[in-house]
Formats: C-alpha cells, structure tokens, sequence
C-alpha cells in the first residue's frame, strides 16, 4: 500500500472577524461576550496525499485553498479536524510569509532554514546554490523590504526546493516571477516529482494543475466539490465558471422584457453545486429541447441562440478526421439565433488531449464585417461561419475544438452556446516531433567561421 505524506481529516477552521478593531478590544477587555462574526473558511475538509503524489487545488478567489494549504504547512490551527504530515515540508505560501521584512535576503536565507528544521552548518552548505539559482546579485544583501515580488519570489523559491523537503507546497506565488525563472523551478518542480517528492500545488492555471499534477482537487466555499484526474476536474471547474458568468448575464436579462423568464429561473442554483446540474444541461430554455447531440459535449449557455452544427473540412470541403501539419483545415459552425443577438461573437478554441488551451481566436477580430452580415441576414434564424487555418506543425495525436457563440465582447460575453469538445482531430506528423510542436524556420549551422554577436551564455 502507498505510503500517506498528508492526511486531512474532517478540517474546519473558522476566522473570527470583526467590524471595528475597537471590538476586538472590548472582547479582551470585558470578556464574556463575544463581539466577532464567524467565518468558516474551511468546512469539514478531508484529504489524503500519497507519497510521490502531486495534487493540484484550484478554486475560484476566496475558496479556500491558502486556508488549506497554511492549515497544511502548520502555520495555522484548525478549528476543528486533524492535519497529519510525514516528512520535512516546505512550503512556499504567500508572497512575504515565512521571511523577516528587515533581515537581508542573507539572513532570511538562514532564519528560514532554520524555522525548516536545518541546522546552520546544513544551511551554510546550501548556501552557494540557493544563491545561485534566486539570481538576485547584490540584492542578497538589501533587506528584503527592499525588493520586487519578482525578486522575493526568486529567493523564497530557491530556499524552498533547496532545502532537501519531502513534501512540496506551492501556493500560486509563481504567477509573480518572470517566463525564464517560471521555466526554471518548473524544471525543478520536475526533478523534485523524479525524485518521489510529494507536491501540494495550488493555482488558477488549469492548463498547469492538468499538466503537473497526478490530481486535482476544487473547492469552492470551503468545500471540496470535486476531485480525482486533473483533467477531469479542470474541465468541471471551467464549465461552472463560464456557468457563473452566464449566472451574472442572466441576472441582467431579468430586467429585459425581450428575453423570456425562464432563463434567469434556469440559473439561480446558488447554494450547493451540483455537478451533473452544470455539466449535462441539456435542456434549452427557449426551445425546450434537448440541445443537438455531439460525442463527448458538454455544454452551457442562455441559450438564446444555439450552435447547430460543427464540421470539419479539409481543403477541398470533403470531410476531414486526420490532418498533417501544412493541411487546410476549415471549421464550419452552423448557428441558429432563436431571439436578437446584437454583437455575435463565435469563437473556436484549439486544445491538446490534457486540455490546454493551443490557440483561440474568434469573430470579434472581424469586427464589424461579421455584425454587418450578421444582421443581413434574417435577425433571427440560421447563419453559417467558416474558420479557416493551416493546420500547425504540431505532435501528433488527438486535438479538440470547443465552439463557443456568445452575444457581446469578449471581456463582457453573454455566453449564449458553448461546446467543450465539439469535435475532434487526429494529427499526424511526417517527422518526429520532439515536445509539443515543431518550430518553423528550423536551420542549423556549425559556428566555427562565425562569431557570436549579442549577449552569450558559456556553458
Ligand atoms: N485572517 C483572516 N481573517 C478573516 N478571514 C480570512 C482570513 N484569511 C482568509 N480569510 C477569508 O477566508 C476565505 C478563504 O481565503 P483563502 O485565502 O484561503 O482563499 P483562496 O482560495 O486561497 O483565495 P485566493 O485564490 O484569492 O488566494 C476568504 O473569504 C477570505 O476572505
């Protein structure tokens, strides 16, 4: 059996707030009433990890996860539960925690240390790499108040990989630092999973928490509402997301006396979610029929207008299953507008099988052009768009493309149909592609006659 690194059992943990620090004062001062409100933050939460394990949390602002992940790493107390944790943890939570504001980045290096359970001579042995891999120069001897986020998140990062833990916890302050050291504790964070670290990792990356993780978890509201594979669950978490932001659309179009009632009804689920409820809606509110079958949808919207169709042609309007990178590939979506859709906006994502996000675009970059024969058409009724590309130089494998027909810009959408996989593409390739896509324009050349212009590396 695999060995446990962390076991949550049945954790709450409640803040106590209150409106006026004046209050705070007067509970101390005459005891006996209590002047704070409660907030549960965490509620009954149960977990455990394996060793070698790393689990993904997400969760919309507020869920929770930091509460977890401190209540985790022991530098809060539950309120209710029990945390059980194997092994040296080291945590890197939120920007400035576990670091001194006044000592210099040298000396938060060793108070840190120390607070991880190393021992000076451990810490002074360390020293050189941790230096080396924050790259924050002289900074290392300016107080810490002193630095960017960008810098502090350097240092606490290479202080945390390099002080030999078992157990891994990474709350979201990567997002902070630059592409080039992200790319670096990534490769870090890799070597650490070789090694049969166990990671908590928490962020708002979907495509991240799919990709590292062996799992996911998401909580909303001090709860866990879903967990198990990371793809599963992001796709879970991103359809209640669109669905909220149809839920704040919607709460709009109460007050139009053109939209039909039933669509505001359709959304006020509020309290607990239910994830079959905003997966598998099928039901389209001003037809009252099934949405059109596609294999492995899964769908949302207002429903005001319908995506009816999606196909996938090659360059001679044949059908197409398989493509090689140079191929035309066109993506035709047949929609039906059942009520007035003032700023149609359709737009197609393309995804690899772990449901990162390649490339989207959308009809908001015709602008005009699109609204203009949008409306010489019938308003309300059939219209056909055509996305056409050229199929990248990707790996192969299976590709998917969710369909998306919203009324509005892009920052402001009514979502009024959105498909997650509304159809699928095998890609195959020629030639070997080593990682996700081959670069276009490859050359090689041997140096010896050239010089090297421009910044060098020496390896
Ligand atoms: N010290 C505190 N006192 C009172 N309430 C708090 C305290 N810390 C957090 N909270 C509240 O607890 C809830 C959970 O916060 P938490 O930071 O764990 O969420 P989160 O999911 O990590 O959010 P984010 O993605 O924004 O970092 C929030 O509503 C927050 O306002």
């Amino acid at each position: 059996m695999s060995e446990i690194a962390i076991s949550v059992k049945q954790v709450s943990k409640c803040y106590r707030c209150y409106n006026r620090p004046i209050d705070r004062l007067k509970e101390i001062l005459l005891p006996g009433k209590s002047r704070a409100q409660e907030f549960w933050a965490l509620k009954d939460i149960s977990l455990e990890v394996t060793k070698g394990e790393t689990v993904g949390i997400i969760g919309q602002n507020g869920s929770g996860k930091s509460t977890l992940l401190q209540v985790i790493a022991g530098t809060l107390t539950p309120t209710t539960g029990e945390v059980y944790v194997s092994g040296r943890v080291s945590a890197l939570l939120e920007l400035g925690s576990g670091f001194n504001p006044e000592f210099t980045g040298r000396q938060n290096v060793f108070f840190n240390g120390q607070i991880l359970g190393l021992s000076r001579t451990e810490i002074e042995a360390k020293f050189d790499e941790i230096v080396s891999f924050a790259e924050i120069g002289e900074f290392m001897e300016q107080p810490v108040k002193t630095y960017s986020s960008g810098m502090f998140v350097r240092l606490a990062f290479a202080v945390a990989i390099n002080v030999n833990p078992e157990i891994l916890i990474v709350d979201e302050a990567l997002a902070v630092g630059d592409g080039v050291f992200v790319h670096r504790c990534m490769a870090k964070i890799r070597e650490f999973q070789d090694n049969g670290g166990t990671i908590l990792y928490v962020s708002h990356d979907v495509g991240a928490v799919s990709r590292l993780c062996s799992k996911a978890l998401w909580m909303n509201q001090g709860i866990v509402v879903d967990s198990g594979k990371p793809a599963e669950v992001c796709k879970h978490y991103q359809a209640w997301v669109h669905e909220e932001v149809n839920k704040r659309t919607a709460s709009h179009l109460h007050d139009r006396p053109d939209v039909p009632h039933s669509i505001a009804i359709n959304n006020q689920n509020d309290e607990n979610i239910d994830i079959k409820k905003i997966t598998i809606k099928e039901i389209n509110p001003f037809t009252n029929k099934k949405f059109l079958s596609f294999a492995n949808y899964e769908r949302f919207g207002t429903g005001r207008a319908e995506i009816e169709d999606v196909c996938l042609l090659g360059a001679n309007d044949r059908p197409i299953q398989l493509v090689y990178p140079g191929d035309i590939v066109k993506v035709r979506i047949t929609t039906f507008r059942h009520d007035i859709v003032r700023k149609p906006n359709v737009g197609i994502a393309l995804l690899d099988r772990l449901r990162t996000v390649l490339s989207g675009w959308s009809t908001e970059l015709l602008d005009k052009e699109f609204a203009d024969y949008w409306l010489s058409k019938s308003e309300i009724g059939r219209a056909t768009v055509e996305f056409e590309f050229i199929w990248p130089h990707l790996a192969g494998g299976s590709y998917a493309f969710d369909i998306a027909f919203g009324d509005g810009p892009h920052e402001n959408l009514e979502m009024l149909d959105w498909i997650q996989n509304a159809t699928t593409i095998q890609a195959a390739v020629n030639d070997f592609v080593d990682g996700v896509f081959q670069v276009a324009g490859r050359q090689i050349r041997l140096c010896e006659e050239l010089a090297c212009t421009g910044q060098s590396i020496n390896f």
